[in-house]
C-alpha cells in the first residue's frame, strides 16, 4: 500500500526560479491494484515516483509505503520497492543473469532462492534467449527487460514503474504490459507512470491526472468516464488538463 499526503517538491533553478514539480499531491494505490499516473511531459510523474522511491526528499507532505514513511525511514521504504527508472544502468560486461544475481545477492538472497526467481522472472518476461549474454550487447527491449527483472529481483511488495515501454516495440511493449499484470495478480502495489492514453485504460484499475504538479483528476475509468461525459482517455485527459493554447 501506498498512502500519499500534500505530496510537495519544490525545485530552485537559477533561470527558471521556484518549479512546483510536485504540488500537494494525496493517493493512495492498494495492493493488487496497478495505480496510473498519467501526465505529460514535465507533469511531475518521475518527480513524485522519485519522493515515493526515497531517491528525494519532499519539501512537504508524507508518504508511507507499506507501512514505513518515506523521510522517517527511507532505508526500510527502500528493501520493499522496486523502482524501475527510466535511466535504470546496466553493467554492460555483465550478462544478464549476472546482474539480476548481482542485484538479488544485494538485497540479501541466497543463491538458492535467486536461482528460482531468476528462472521465474526470464519465464515471464521471455528472457531465456538472452539471459546469459553480455548487457552491452543488448536492444533496448533486452535492456529494458532486464532492467525490470534487476530492480524486482527481490519480489517487493510496491512496485514501481516510471514509463517503461517508453521506445520499445509493440511486441516488447505487451510482454511488459503482461509482466506488470501478473505482479497486479500476486498483489503486489503498482504504480504506473505514463503519457500513453491506451495504456492507462487498458491497465490501470485507478487513474491520477497528473499536470503542473498537480493531481486534477483521480478515479476508475469508468468513474472519469462518467464525471467527464466521454468515453475517450484522450478526450477525458483535454478536459481535465485543458485544451494547448495554439
Ligand atoms: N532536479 C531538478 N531541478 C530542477 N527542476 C527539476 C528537477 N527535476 C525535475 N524538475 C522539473 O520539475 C518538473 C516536473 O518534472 P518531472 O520529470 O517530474 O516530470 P515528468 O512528468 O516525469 O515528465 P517527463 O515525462 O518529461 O519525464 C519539470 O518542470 C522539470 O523540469
Amino acid at each position: 500500500m501506498i498512502e500519499a499526503q500534500d505530496l510537495t517538491k519544490t525545485f530552485r533553478d537559477k533561470k527558471r526560479g521556484e518549479i512546483h514539480a510536485v504540488d500537494a499531491v494525496s493517493f493512495r494505490a492498494q495492493p493488487g491494484q496497478i495505480y496510473g499516473l498519467l501526465g505529460a511531459n514535465g507533469a511531475g510523474k518521475t518527480t513524485t515516483l522519485r519522493l515515493l522511491a526515497t531517491l528525494l526528499k519532499p519539501t512537504r507532505g508524507s508518504a508511507v509505503v507499506d507501512g514505513y514513511e518515506v523521510t522517517r525511514e527511507p532505508e526500510k521504504v527502500r528493501t520493499r520497492v522496486g523502482f524501475l527508472a527510466a535511466s535504470t544502468a546496466l553493467y554492460g560486461r555483465l550478462t544478464a543473469r549476472e546482474m539480476i544475481a548481482y542485484f538479488g545477492r544485494l538485497n540479501g538472497m541466497s543463491d538458492a532462492a535467486l536461482q528460482a526467481r531468476i528462472q521465474q522472472l526470464a519465464d515471464e518476461l521471455d528472457m531465456h534467449e538472452f539471459l546469459d549474454r553480455r548487457c552491452d550487447k543488448f536492444s533496448t527491449g533486452m535492456k529494458q527487460k532486464t532492467s525490470i527483472a534487476r530492480t524486482l529481483v527481490h519480489d517487493p511488495a510496491v512496485m514501481i514503474f516510471d514509463e517503461p515501454t517508453l521506445g520499445l516495440d509493440v511486441m516488447t511493449a505487451r510482454t511488459i504490459v503482461r509482466f506488470v499484470r501478473d505482479c497486479r495478480s500476486r498483489g503486489k502495489t503498482v504504480v504506473y507512470s505514463t503519457h500513453v492514453m491506451s495504456e492507462v485504460e487498458k491497465l490501470c484499475d485507478v487513474i491520477g491526472i497528473i499536470h503542473n504538479g498537480r493531481l486534477l483528476a483521480e478515479g476508475t475509468l469508468e468513474q472519469l468516464r462518467s464525471r467527464y461525459g466521454e468515453t475517450d482517455m484522450e478526450e477525458i485527459f483535454i478536459k481535465v488538463v485543458g485544451a494547448p493554447h495554439s
